[in-house]
């Protein structure tokens, strides 16, 4: 494969034009929109107007008048289109550790109230951190008869769920490997033991199709900052299927989630639908982020754009075999197409090094401890010649031994 063919590769892209509504890194390959999305012009364009006219001139009157108010509503409802679920079921607000804590509360209730006996919350060893720490916490507060956490290995979730299972806790894609899981089957299987599930949407809203009517999913939680390119910190959203709106209840019963909020009374009445999930109020500039990135996924297959993520990866991985750096480079995601979120991973002694010399370049992947290179793709900006870029970059990188920098020996970045 040459610059020729990656090139026709572009020129027949249906997403070629999508890039244009990002306001791109000048001179960068940017591969980590599985850690921060791009921004949209049309976002900083609305938070210039929101900021000068809504704040700053229309004040208090912007609740009502531009409909601050429902934002998390409406902004949901958007999110609700790229995930499968019909209306009033989704809500964008706090973040994914937040809304865990309400998912997972609402699901052990309901699991408590069934009189089952459930107290175990099943999840993954490799699980993104946070989920596991909620259930510690959650576990913690109310204690081990109430909420256990037991952690298997990932491929063994499916035949791990019993009797004692309350909750299976699971994330579609995982953020270090890129693996995506059989979502569906999960949640049938799970179902069939008597267990809730609940879906961390995080690397996956806007990068695929999801489909969480269909699949039948209990409880899903996701952020806006990845695929949905809404900004750092973003709100995220929480999805609960409206068969369990009348026996869900949770414990973070701030105003924003009462019937009235407005009515100002001593007690607390939950909302009767998803907007229960609400506790304080939203974020407007952050929520109006969202709600203008979000434009850009209008009239967008989703099964079209998971091609394109599928054959930009492909691609990817193609032109390192190519290039001979698929000896030193092992990849760790999945070999099967429909086996992978839209990042791919490698295992790699300096990978650190590699990451932070490619960076000086100008192209930005992640490292992740101990030893792993993620490079993210995203449908809606990434073209195929960024990808070439990028390898052409990495074959200098080796060439020239930067990875091997003495300044890249110990790790001084956060992220
Ligand atoms: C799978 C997954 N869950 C949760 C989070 C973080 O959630 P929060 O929005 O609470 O920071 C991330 C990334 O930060 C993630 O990759
Ligand atoms: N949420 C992040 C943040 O606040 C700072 C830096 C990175 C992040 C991330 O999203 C990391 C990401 N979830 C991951 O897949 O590793």
């Amino acid at each position: 494969m040459n610059l020729t063919d990656v090139k026709e590769l572009d020129s027949i892209d249906p997403f070629a034009q999508h890039r244009e509504q990002f306001q791109l890194p000048v001179n960068k390959v940017y591969l980590d929109g599985n850690s921060l999305g791009a921004m949209t012009k049309a976002t900083s364009a609305r938070l210039q107007q929101v900021i000068q006219q809504q704040w700053s001139q229309d004040l208090i009157s912007s609740w009502n008048e531009h409909n601050w108010v429902n934002l998390p509503q409406s902004v949901g409802e958007k999110i609700a289109n790229l995930v499968g679920a019909q209306r009033e079921q989704t809500i964008c607000c706090d973040s994914i550790s937040v809304n865990l804590f309400k998912a997972l509360a609402a699901a052990l209730t309901i699991a408590q109230r069934q009189g089952s006996g459930r107290n175990i919350v099943l999840s993954t060893k490799d699980n993104f951190p946070t989920d596991l720490y909620m259930v510690q916490g959650i576990s913690q507060f109310v204690g081990e008869h109430r909420c256990q956490l037991k952690l298997v290995e990932e491929n063994e979730l499916e035949q791990q769920v019993d009797d004692k299972t309350a909750v299976v806790l699971a994330t579609e894609v995982n953020f270090r490997t890129g693996k995506r899981l059989n979502a569906k089957q999960l949640i049938t299987s799970a179902h069939s033991q008597g267990a809730l599930v609940i879906l961390d949407l995080a690397h996956s809203a806007g990068a695929m199709p999801v489909h969480l009517d269909d699949w039948e999913a209990d409880f899903a939680v996701g952020c806006t900052y990845k695929y949905l390119n809404g900004g750092p910190g973003a709100p995220a959203f929480i999805y609960a299927a409206k068969r369990h709106h009348k026996n869900m209840s949770q414990p973070l019963s701030g105003w924003f989630g009462h019937a009235r909020p407005f009515d100002f009374t001593p007690d607390y009445e939950p909302a009767t639908g998803i907007q229960q999930m609400l506790t304080g109020t939203p974020s407007i500039l952050a929520m109006a982020a969202v709600d203008s990135a979000l434009e850009a996924f209008e009239n967008v297959d989703m099964e079209k754009l998971r091609e394109k993520s599928l054959q930009l990866a492909e691609v990817f991985h193609q032109l390192l075999e190519d290039a001979a750096l698929g000896s030193c480079l092992q990849l760790i995601s999945p070999q099967q197409r429909e086996q992978r979120g839209s990042q791919l991973s490698y295992r790699y002694e300096h990978a650190y090094g590699l990451c932070q010399a490619l960076i000086q370049r100008g192209v930005i992947a992640d490292f992740r401890a101990p030893n792993y290179i993620r490079f993210g793709f995203t449908p809606l900006y990434n073209s195929f010649e960024d990808i070439w870029q990028a390898i052409e970059q990495l074959k200098q990188v080796i060439e020239a031994k930067e990875h091997l920098d003495p300044r890249w020996q110990s790790r001084n970045t956060v992220t």
